[in-house]
């Protein structure tokens, strides 16, 4: 404060200190000791000006003091201010017109003066001609570290040992408390030895002091704790991609009612659009109970720590707290009215960030949601480094860092972002960080995050969702909860379900400017609808519309889901309209489709189309591109690309064609993220198959064409190539041709097995359940008849799967020969099913059993579930059944580590997942781990884990889509 002119608006408490200390006004320890000690706070949200008038604040209560008010907004000088400071040998003159500069009257001088000098000392080695060497420091009344009245009643007294006032200072003129106390006669001095007068005066003396700012800043209202206080609350996106973690605490001030008479908070947020919408969460809350109690001078806090999960398909815009008391008693706090604000837009992802705070090496990776991911992402880093300066300043520069961020994988309704960062200077743990897209009022932000929370090695994201658009949950409707001051609001939100009597759904002849276009089937391979997909529990058939804006059609299925497009893939078909009988999710009183069929309304209202839709060529899995013929859809492989053979090629434009050209002269391309392309002669080692669905990434230079996903390749393979060898040998170079693809037809025998059909999968379990393998390149019927020896049916599908089995399952039915249309994809000439089709082939002489394909006798032995599956090594462990249990929704039920062997048994699945707390066995080969089920995966009848496994006849691995799940029980 010192250097402020009132005259000129200039000095004050602006920081400037830190510039001052060697210009000989300001000498010892105490200041530069005392500017290291808050240089550790100095943030760009916490100047260092206000950091000292916040030590004025907290040195004084800390003594027993008044609460100083504390105002907030200073803004730090950046050189040192004009000098001035009142010195021992000044005048009575001298030092009113020095106070009177600083807009104090000489009655205010005499307080301000009192109430600084009741704590502290005067200091030898600073001041040897006031206090002799041998004292050392002489302190200023009998109690220096009590913030009491003493300074004044003993100066009354005629007892003080006040250096400034008795002893060696008369002598060399430097008594200055004395020169000031006793300038009016010690008329204002002995007012002070009444102790209130003491305590109320320098309260709002050291108010004004710490508010002597330069002119041009503006100060706060006075800051006071919060009752409810959102701290620290992050979102992250847990692995697989569907949900965020929502973590943080919610502060409750408990200075008048105390920690111990609340029974919990409750958290409720909204979703993005602000409504009720929490996915496949039961309700958009969570509840915490106290972990514990900080005390600071005047208050105590309880802190209630929050971890909720929210489906990424709801999101997340803001939050109310409720407190509920353990007299049944509740409060609301709802930011005065306006929420506490909290974006999905932008998400720092800390597992994913990291900073090694020696060398600082910063990298920080961010989520961007996809509908603002195409606005500029920034990320900005506030930094301090030492000034290194001459006079030793102790305080360090603030600099901030914009970085501009690299877009990365896609994962659902996210993009990853990343940048790294040098942070200089050797102070890297102090940095605050902030991701940002879009700039000004309108940017959205994670900001102000601790570089000191990132661990040293950043983490990989696990288990990727597909890239998806964002969805808008439903506006909400007039049964959102509306928000109460009042002080018995429930703890939860009241759910809009009553026993009210069940409405019927019927089925809406328009919705807006749509007809109804009766129910359709699903695409095969790919989806009807293929221009936007959403999904969401209160789907209701006008949001579907409001999310399809600009398309020709929409659709809904499944109660919950919602397409778009301009047109209707040709695979679907028209299906009677009573199989679309679902009821849609928001509202009873109208069907969205079923499984697999399509609730279907088109523009024909307002558009010149005709009413029915018809069926137009769209995206759709190809089967040939040039020489190349489609293999499937095909993991990566373990710890390596599956197909090695030359250097990535990755473009924005990226079609089949353009792939299929870059790897000219190998066996195999494979596209992948839509927009990747992959060459090779053979697959690497743990490339498996998988579903041609999980294949569904547009590629980026053609909207009719799929290339991949994350981590699935849209598999090619030479047409011409000889067919012998495993895909993991290095067969395929050869370019003579074995099987020519002209000739693709129909095989009626591969003995002993005769064609029986074209035949469905079955409904929930495999149609043929006893054995199974996929090979991605040396699939034939005789290969597969081969495989199935014994076993009275044998059927291929997707062009490269084999299934026996003893019994079709009684829910295969016979479909279309045209949709068994997939050439096998090691003998181009044959065929081998399609998606969901199996090319059946039957040995009557293999069984003899009854041929009836309806319910006929299972084979024996009959697999079975054991309830308890003990891992051999790994110190034994323990596991019990947990049920059957779905996939998740868009991401591996259990995720963090795969495994596929035709081999496959309950203990080998055990002990490979050893180190997590589940397991499932899945399709009789593939086995899942994982610490907890993801989002969506739900359990089902144990009926549903059906198939053998590969390795074991004796018991059960699962099924299509149904895991066998055992939880540790014992390590
Ligand atoms: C005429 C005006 C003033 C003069 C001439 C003066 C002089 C001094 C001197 C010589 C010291 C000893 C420093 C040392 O040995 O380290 C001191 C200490 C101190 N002064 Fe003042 N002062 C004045 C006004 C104030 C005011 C307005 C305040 C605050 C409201 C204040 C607060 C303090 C405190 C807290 C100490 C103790 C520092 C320690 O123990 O390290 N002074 N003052």
């Amino acid at each position: 404060m010192a250097p402020h002119n009132k005259y000129f608006g200039t000095g004050g408490v602006d920081g400037s200190l830190q510039f001052e200390l060697n210009n000989g006004e300001n000498t010892g320890p105490g200041h530069r000791t005392t500017l290291q000690f808050y240089a550790n706070y100095l943030t760009s949200r916490s100047p260092m000006a206000d950091l000292i008038a916040t030590g004025v604040y907290a040195s004084v209560r800390s003594c027993g003091g008044p609460v100083v008010p504390l105002r907030l907004g200073r803004k730090d000088a950046t050189s040192a201010g004009s000098a001035g400071v009142p010195q021992p040998q000044n005048s009575i003159v001298s030092f009113r017109q020095q106070f009177d500069r600083m807009g104090f009257t000489a009655t205010e001088m005499i307080q301000l003066v009192a109430c600084g000098h009741t704590l502290g000392s005067v200091h030898s080695t600073e001041f040897p001609q006031i206090v002799p060497e041998s004292v050392g420091q002489a302190p200023f009344d009998t109690t220096n570290a009590q913030f009491d009245n003493k300074v004044a009643t003993e100066y009354v007294a005629g007892t003080t040992k006040n250096a400034l006032v008795v002893g060696a200072s008369i002598a060399v003129g430097r008594n200055s408390d004395f020169k000031v106390y006793s300038s009016d006669g010690n008329a204002t001095i002995s007012t002070f030895t009444d102790a209130a007068v003491f305590r109320n005066t320098c309260q709002a003396m050291l108010q004004r002091m710490i508010e002597v700012v330069p002119e041009g800043v503006t100060l706060t209202e006075p800051i006071a704790p919060y009752a409810v206080k959102p701290v620290d609350m992050q979102l992250t996106l847990n692995t697989g991609g569907t949900s965020f973690r929502l973590t943080g605490f919610i502060r409750v001030r408990t200075t008048e009612v105390p920690a111990s008479s609340i029974e919990n908070v409750v958290l409720t947020w909204k979703d993005r659009s602000g409504g009720n919408s929490c996915g496949s969460s039961a309700t958009c809350s969570t509840t915490a109970t106290l972990q514990g109690v900080s005390t600071g001078f005047d208050d105590t806090f309880g802190f209630f720590p929050i971890d909720a999960t929210i489906p990424t398909a709801a999101g997340i815009s803001s939050f109310t707290i409720v407190v509920n008391y353990e007299d049944g008693s509740s409060e609301e706090y709802d930011n005065n009215g306006n929420s506490y604000p909290m974006s999905d837009a932008v998400v720092l992802q800390k597992p994913q960030s990291c900073l090694l705070q020696g060398p600082g090496d910063l990298t920080v990776s961010a989520l961007v949601r996809n509908d603002h991911k195409d606005l500029p992402v920034n990320l900005g880093v506030s930094y301090l480094t030492p000034r290194n300066t001459a006079d030793g300043n102790p305080v360090p520069a603030l600099n901030e860092a914009t970085v501009e961020m690299v877009e990365g994988d896609c994962v659902g309704q996210y993009t990853f972002f990343s940048a790294s960062f040098n942070i200089p200077g050797g102070l890297s743990f102090n940095s605050r960080i902030s991701v940002t897209a879009g700039s000004g009022a309108t940017a959205y932000t994670d900001d102000f995050n601790k570089a000191s929370d990132l661990g040293g090695t950043c983490g990989t994201f696990t288990g990727g969702a597909t890239c998806a658009v964002v969805t808008t949950p439903p506006t909400p409707s007039s049964t959102s909860v509306p928000v109460s001051s009042s002080t018995s609001v429930p703890a939860t939100t009241t759910s809009s379900s009553s026993s009210t009597a069940e409405p019927t759904p019927a089925i809406k002849p328009t919705v807006g400017g749509y007809v109804f276009a009766n129910c359709w089937t699903e695409g095969t391979g790919t989806r009807a609808l293929s221009g936007a997909a959403f999904a969401y529990d209160e789907m209701t058939l006008e949001s579907c519309m409001t999310n399809c804006t600009g398309f020709d059609y929409w659709a809904t299925e499944y109660g919950r889901e919602c397409y778009c497009g301009n047109n209707l893939h040709s695979s679907s078909t028209e299906a009677p309209v009573e199989e679309c009988n679902m009821a849609c999710g928001g509202d009873p009183t109208e069907f969205c489709g079923a499984g697999n069929r399509l609730e279907l309304y088109s523009t024909t209202a307002t558009r010149t189309t005709s009413a029915t839709p018809t069926p137009t060529g769209s995206l759709a899995v190809k089967p040939t591109v040039g020489d190349y013929t489609f293999v499937g859809c095909q993991t990566e492989a373990t710890g390596s690309r599956a197909l090695s053979g030359k250097d990535v090629y990755a473009d924005d434009a990226m079609t089949l064609e353009l792939c299929a050209t870059y790897c000219a002269g190998y066996t195999y391309f494979g596209t992948e993220y839509g927009r990747e392309c992959y060459c090779g002669n053979s697959l690497n080692t743990g490339s498996v198959s998988a579903p041609v669905t999980e294949c569904n990434m547009v590629c980026g230079g053609d909207p009719y064409e799929y290339c991949g996903a994350g981590n699935r390749l849209e598999l090619y393979r030479l047409s011409s190539v000889s067919t012998t060898g495993s895909p993991s040998s290095e067969a395929a170079t050869t370019t003579t041709s074995s099987t020519p693809t002209a000739t693709l037809s129909r095989t009626p025998t591969v003995s002993p097995y005769t064609h029986v059909g074209c035949w469905t999968e079955g409904t929930g379990a495999r149609a043929l359940g006893a054995k199974t393998y996929a090979s991605g390149d040396d699939m034939t019927l005789e290969n597969c008849a081969a495989f199935c020896v014994g076993y009275r049916y044998f059927g291929t599908e997707y062009a490269a799967e084999c299934y026996c089995g003893n019994v079709l399952h009684a829910s295969s039915a016979n479909a279309s020969l045209a949709d068994c249309a997939m050439p096998c994809s090691g003998n181009p000439a044959q065929y081998c099913g399609g998606p969901d089709r199996l090319e059946l082939y039957e040995n009557d002489a293999a069984s003899t059993t009854t041929t009836s394909t309806t319910n006929p006798d299972p084979p024996a032995p009959t697999p079975t579930q054991p309830a308890t599956v003990s891992a051999t090594t790994q110190g034994g462990s323990q596991w019990e059944f947990h049920g059957c249990v779905t996939e998740a929704t868009g991401v591996r039920a259990l995720g963090a580590a795969t495994l596929a062997s035709d081999e496959l048994t309950l203990e080998a699945c055990a002990e490979f997942c050893a180190a997590h707390q589940f397991f499932g066995a899945e399709y009789g080969r593939e086995c899942y781990c994982g610490d907890e089920l993801a989002e969506g995966a739900v359990e089902v009848s144990a009926a549903e884990c059906s198939m053998a496994c590969a390795g074991d006849g004796g018991v059960l691995c699962g099924s299509g889509n149904r895991l066998s799940v055992y939880e540790k029980v014992v390590v």
